[in-house]
């Protein structure tokens, strides 16, 4: 029996070269890595397994398919084949690639088995780099369906994104000892479940200062969107809230806060959901003034002010490539007011910061404004204690990511100490490494409100735009979900008691019983 294959990805060809397997370009739409991986993993497996087939890769004419118009083959006979053998082992290789395309580890491992298999066949047709590729599919929003953890959205910008944004975005200070400790520190910490607890439903949801979060989870500042995605801040702002997380707003973000406001859903009163404004207190205190009014009028439900920053830390990576902050620094429209002053030099912007700040500051702002002020950058127990009786609403532990004094602890380590010393007279977030569903459970755990993030943010924009941060928080969401349920907690006080700090807490606790 003759068969016709239309809207089957493969078509395998009489002629020359049995075994060429050619990719329809339509029929993932703009997954086209995706695609080619799994076609590549099933000529891979027909090289292996079938006398057959050569196990030859084609690529269709991609652009042609997305512009709408017909795909032209060489050959048109190879549309109608015999089945064959071979056509059964292609079938099930590409139904596994297919289903397999949503694991991006395996689409990994694809790529090299495609990269192994292209050598020594000149007839390879599929020759653009996932460079390209990706920057294809990122056009058309997409290549975020690739990622299956936030470690992805890492991966996959390294590739979309130029060395100096990139490295602008992963990079910390000097020898980045920091920036690894972050992530390092929580694989110290274990989580022991209690099971045969019915988890049907598990209940995350918590809320600060009028922000209602379904998970608590929020984005961290972090400057200049805008070179990760040209939606920037709105982007990531208008997913974090749809996402039931919340946005921080940095003094030096891409966008201006009148644009992030109005481009976030609303509440019952037209106040932009889920917003907080970051702070930089400058000398010229007349400006941060009327900074901070602006950021209340326009909804804003607190200001976080930096408090780790008063110099920029020393980011050799940036030394490295070049990158300068200052060529964006034109196109910084909350910072505006600054004016010929800033001269869009960062340098310059510096040099306006307010060096000489001690805790009287939150009672300086809370004097000008009635907004909350979280105290960002906190990592000693008596700099909580400070902040409290400053009058800060909440802390944010921190150490900027690594991004400012190397060598500071993990922020997961000193969340414990902190957490004794400010005993829940208010919420402590933390930020800093937090990758996976299980580290937000951890930091819970010892005492944590909430937490914040990043570097997943700015790169899941850089990858996918507002559908990229949309997809790294559903991941986020859905893991700590699993960590909950998986535990045995049904909300988030329940947390605490299914964390242990240590291998040895872990094992003394099972030897004890
Ligand atoms: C590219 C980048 C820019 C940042 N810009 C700011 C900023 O403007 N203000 C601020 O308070 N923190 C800033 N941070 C620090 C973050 O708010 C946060 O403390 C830290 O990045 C959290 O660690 P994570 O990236 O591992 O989640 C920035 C961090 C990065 C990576």
């Amino acid at each position: 029996m003759d068969m016709k294959i239309r809207a089957w990805p493969v078509v395998i060809m009489p002629s020359a070269w049995p075994g060429t397997l050619i990719f329809r370009h339509t029929y993932l739409g703009a997954s086209s890595e995706m695609g080619i991986n799994c076609v590549a993993e099933a000529g891979a497996r027909l090289a292996a397994e079938s006398n057959l087939m050569s196990g030859q890769v084609a690529h269709n004419i991609a652009e042609k398919v997305a512009d709408g118009s017909k795909p032209t083959f060489k050959r048109q006979q190879s549309y109608t084949f015999k089945p064959k053998a071979g056509f059964a082992e292609v079938s099930s290789s590409l139904q596994r690639g297919i289903k397999e395309m949503r694991n991006f580890r395996t689409n990994e491992r694809a790529l090299d088995i495609r990269r192994e298999f292209s050598k020594g066949h000149e007839s390879y047709t599929v020759s653009k780099s996932i460079r390209e590729h990706g920057a294809v599919a990122a056009k058309k929003n997409r290549l975020h369906e690739l990622c299956m953890n936030l470690d992805d959205f890492e991966r996959v910008a390294r590739d979309v994104m130029d060395n100096g944004g990139f490295g602008y975005y992963m990079g910390g200070a000097t020898d980045e000892w920091t920036l690894k400790e972050n992530r390092s520190a929580f694989e110290k910490y274990r989580i022991i479940p209690r099971v045969l607890v019915p988890v049907t439903s598990v209940d995350m949801r918590c809320s600060f200062f009028g922000i209602d979060l379904r998970f608590p989870v929020m984005i961290a500042p972090s400057a200049m969107h805008g070179q990760a995605h040209e939606d920037g801040e709105k982007a990531t702002a208008r997913a974090a809230v749809r996402a039931g997380s919340a946005f921080t707003l940095s003094s030096l973000g891409s966008m201006s806060m009148e644009d992030v406001a109005g481009a976030v859903p609303t509440d019952h009163q037209g106040k932009p959901k889920g917003l907080i404004f970051q702070l930089y207190v400058f000398k010229r205190r007349d400006i941060t003034e009327a900074i901070v009014k602006k950021a209340e009028a326009l909804g804003y439900r607190a200001l976080c002010l930096t408090v780790d920053a008063p110099i920029t830390g020393r980011r050799e990576r940036d030394l490295r490539s070049g990158f300068t902050v200052s060529d964006a620094m034109g196109q910084l429209p909350n910072i505006q007011m600054l004016g010929n002053v800033v001269n869009q030099q960062l340098v310059e912007f510096e040099a306006q910061k307010d060096l000489t700040l001690d805790w009287s500051i939150i009672t300086w702002l809370k004097s000008i404004c009635n907004l909350p002020v979280i105290a960002k950058g906190i990592l000693h127990p008596a700099d909580a204690r400070c902040a409290i009786k400053a009058g800060a609403a909440a802390i944010v532990i921190s150490n900027h990511g690594g991004r400012q004094l190397d060598s500071t602890p993990a922020t997961i380590d000193v969340l414990p100490a902190i957490a004794a010393e400010v005993r829940g007279e208010i919420p402590i977030f933390l930020d800093g490494g937090i990758r996976r569903g299980t580290d937000v459970f951890k930091a819970l755990g010892f005492g944590a409100n909430a937490v914040m993030m990043a570097r997943p943010a700015v790169f899941a924009l850089a990858v996918g735009g507002e559908h990229g941060v949309s997809r790294m928080l559903r991941l986020l969401y859905d893991e700590l979900e699993c960590t909950f349920k998986l535990a045995g907690c049904k909300n988030i006080s329940e947390v605490p008691s299914r964390m242990l700090s240590s291998v040895l807490a872990a094992s003394s606790a099972l030897n004890a019983v």
